[in-house]
């Protein structure tokens, strides 16, 4: 039986080294050793994924090459390689690894988790969608939701509640604008008045996440016989049972001529999709997308600025200053989308936040779809592709004291690595809602700072800066002290 033992142990190194050798010859990117079933999975540490993957940048170079489980994969560290691969080579790089539990979600009719023809219908869909959509409804909604946080913040102020975690509210903020905009719905702020089918469906989306990230059987081939996905099942049962009712409602109700919501624009621009590749079945998927997509991304963008300008209390007055310069008159002065280039500052804050700390580190896995050479070396067909947006952001080679929080770099006119933010990604699978989430940014910011000021609890001790990587890439929780202008 030992014997047995050692002989398949040896069976297995030798195919293992024989693989990786022939690799090597090939041009292929170097990484570090990858282990049978695992591969380089070890070096992955729960939660800090991110800086594991940073660590094996600064040892291996801008395109390193590591096994998740049974799947090669390379990863792009530098802003040069991704674009030359998302970008110039976006044909051979737009593609999707899709993964069982991403067929699960998907049910291969969304938009994150499909490829070839489908994905390129219905992305063409879902931005015509958006665009038409966006025009009318965006900077109302935007106001009409702010109102509501706005009151709720200060009825916390006078209930002496100044010091608050505020994660909650701004993650509410951001579900309401996404709530709003596909089904011209919102939910209230505090706790107690949720209605308990969407509270059940906030907290299923973020499971969702949680369970995506930490699914050893979608790399590891060996456990899927034992895996049910029941969880997965289950969670994703609990928000269509949410979501379906209300697109059905919305497919009943539409009035062709005057649509009110995303939604609609959705149906419309489905229905006369001429191939009809696309069903209305699908919009279910699209707004759980969405959703999911959008509500803790941009939430987190606006904590992670809170966090850093409390930190810099220097900054926060000087991007008073500016916010109050351009809207002089009544404190209910507010400024305006189109207003945007006279917010140098404000905007320099925001790029710098996403910059520093971008909410979806490591992008969402891309594969390559033909043999193709990235930063001179070869990659084959089939490759699983990660762009490691965190290190391409925070890359020495680029930006100055990356580790820094420095909105100024961003208004030296000389620094021509200026336009090098992949927060939202690069090539045909950019982040759909990358225009949506940075009015949402301009927007909110810009009234969140005006009326408000953020600062730290205790004058002495500076906010941890060091991110983790749950739901999104967070900061460790934070009791930040809001006081009205
Ligand atoms: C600060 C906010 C956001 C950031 C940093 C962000 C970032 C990203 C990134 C890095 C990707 C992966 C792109 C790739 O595969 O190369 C992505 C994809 C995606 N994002 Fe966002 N996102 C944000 C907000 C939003 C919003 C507001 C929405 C929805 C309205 C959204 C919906 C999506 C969808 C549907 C995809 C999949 C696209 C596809 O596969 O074609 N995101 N996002």
């Amino acid at each position: 039986m030992a014997t047995l033992l050692l002989i398949i142990i040896f069976m297995i190194t030798f195919i293992f080294y024989k693989n990786f050798d022939k690799k090597r010859k090939n041009n292929y990117p170097p990484g570090p050793i990858n282990l049978p079933f695992i591969g380089g999975l070890y070096k992955l540490k729960l939660g800090k994924q991110h800086l594991s993957l940073d660590e094996l940048y600064q040892k291996y170079g801008k395109v390193f090459s590591i096994k998740f489980g049974s799947y090669d994969t390379v990863i792009l560290n530098e802003p040069d390689v991704i674009i030359e691969a998302f970008h110039l080579n976006s044909t051979s790089f737009m593609d999707r690894m899709i993964l069982p539990s991403f067929k699960i979600v998907g049910k291969n009719q969304n938009i994150g988790f499909t490829q070839t023809e489908y994905w390129k219908k219905i992305r063409g869909i879902l931005n015509v969608s958006l665009t038409k959509s966006k025009t009318r409804l965006l900077e109302n909604l935007f106001n009409q939701e702010y109102l509501r946080f706005d009151q709720f913040i200060k009825k916390q102020l006078k209930s002496k509640n100044d010091s608050m975690f505020i994660r909650p509210y701004l993650k509410r903020l951001s579900f309401n604008i996404i709530f709003s905009y596909l089904f011209n719905e919102t939910i209230p702020y505090e706790d107690e008045l949720i209605p308990k089918d969407i509270l059940d469906f906030i907290h299923a989306s973020e499971e969702l996440l949680v369970v995506l990230s930490q699914m050893p059987s979608d790399y590891i081939k060996v456990l899927r016989p034992f895996e049910s996905h029941k969880k997965l099942n289950e969670i994703c049962d609990r928000m269509s049972k949410f979501i379906k009712p209300k697109v059905d409602k919305r497919v009943e109700n539409l009035d062709e001529e005057t649509p009110k919501c995303f939604i609609d624009y959705l149906i419309l621009q489905i229905r006369s999709e001429p191939s009809q590749v696309i069903k209305i079945e699908a919009i279910q998927y699209i707004c759980i997308d969405l959703l999911v997509g959008g509500t803790d991304s941009t939430s987190s963008a606006l904590e992670w600025m809170i966090l850093f300008l409390s930190n810099h209390d220097s900054l926060q007055e000087k991007l008073y200053s500016e916010i109050c310069k351009n809207t002089i008159g009544a404190d209910d002065i507010f400024p305006k989308l189109i207003e945007k280039n006279n917010y140098p500052f404000f905007n320099a804050c925001v790029k710098e936040t996403l910059r520093k700390s971008p909410p979806v580190p490591l992008g969402l896995p891309h594969k390559c779809s033909e043999d193709a050479e990235i930063g001179g070396y070869i990659i084959p067909k089939g490759t699983q592709i990660i762009s490691n947006l965190y290190s391409a952001s925070n890359c020495e080679k680029v930006f100055t004291d990356p580790h820094e929080f420095n909105p100024l770099r961003f208004i030296d006119i000389s620094n021509i690595n200026n336009n090098n933010i992949l927060s939202f990604s690069i090539g045909p699978r950019i982040c759909p809602g990358k225009n949506l989430s940075e009015d949402e940014l301009f927007s909110f910011g810009t009234k969140l700072f005006k009326t408000f000021k953020f600062s730290r609890p205790n004058k002495n001790q500076l906010y941890d800066e060091v991110a983790v990587l749950g739901i999104t890439l967070e900061p460790k929780p934070f009791i930040t002290k809001v006081s009205l202008r």
